[in-house]
């Protein structure tokens, strides 16, 4: 396990007006590297912040979003269309005004899909998805993401993984149903830890004052099953991206030294 890195900016704005230059430039490295790249796209406000601040830059038109291969954290199990769906909110924020390849974008299966009204079968049915994209490079069922961004919630939650609910606890499938959600929608599909953890960077957004006993419970050493996000945790990078309100009750030592 890294430890985590903090970047701590002046306000929400700025966070995901920096976070989204942050990952224009990391979606182009990967694909001048590799020809392709693949991120996990996150719900929220934080989540739907990045995309808004990406949509609204241009420089997003340097990367080719044709070679984009994109999934989701985590998902409201609820009807195909449906404003509350994270898909739904990526979609009108960005994803329908970029040149995306339709057959690399992984939206989670919707409560009137395939599955119908299983959030377990759909999971599976992710899970089975994941697995499908996942090479003899990669590292298990489950696809190297390039970067892995996860909201978190006052609760210190991340995905649909809330604390000491069940899905925070699997150790082995890499997709789960979620039922009795604290935060509306109660019935969620959601990554879990591990599948988490096979990304190489894992990006954790954190602006507003709402987060910030979450940010330092979480940074202060908390196990994962009493605070989710402190087990989230990239391969090669864990990166706390934080405003400065989400970021006022950390222990000084945690503090970065460029802090505002
Ligand atoms: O489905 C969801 O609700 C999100 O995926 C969830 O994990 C979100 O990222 C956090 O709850 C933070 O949300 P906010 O940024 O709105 O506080």
């Amino acid at each position: 396990m890294n430890t985590p890195q903090l970047v701590v900016h002046r306000d929400k704005e700025l966070m995901a007006q920096a976070a989204a230059a942050r990952l224009i430039t990391k979606i182009v490295d990967a694909q001048a590297t590799r020809g392709h790249a693949s991120v996990v796209l996150t719900g929220g406000r934080n989540g739907n912040g990045l995309l808004a601040a990406l949509a609204a830059t241009p420089a997003r038109d340097a990367i080719d979003w044709s070679r984009l291969d994109l999934w989701w954290g985590d998902e409201r199990f609820l009807p195909e269309g449906d404003p509350e769906r994270n898909v739904t909110q990526a979609r009108e924020t960005l994803l329908d005004s970029v040149a995306l390849d339709p057959s690399r974008v992984h939206a989670m299966p919707a409560s009137d899909g395939p599955y119908g009204d299983d959030a377990d079968a759909a999971a599976a049915g992710y899970a089975a998805e994941l697995a499908a994209a996942s090479g003899p490079e990669n590292h298990g069922p489950v696809p190297t993401f390039d970067v892995l961004m996860l909201g978190v919630g006052p609760d210190t939650h991340v995905a649909s993984l809330f604390p000491e609910l069940p899905a925070v606890r699997e150790t082995e499938r890499t997709v789960v149903g979620v039922h009795g959600a604290p935060k509306p929608p109660p019935t969620r599909v959601s990554l879990t830890l591990p599948a988490i953890r096979a990304a190489r960077e894992v990006w954790l957004l954190a602006a507003g004052e709402d987060k910030a006993e979450a940010a330092a419970i979480a940074l202060s050493g908390a196990g994962e099953i009493q605070a989710p996000a402190a087990g989230a945790y990239g391969r090669s990078r864990t990166l706390w991206l934080l405003d400065a309100a989400a970021a006022s009750q950390l222990p000084r030592a945690l503090y970065p030294p460029a802090s505002p």
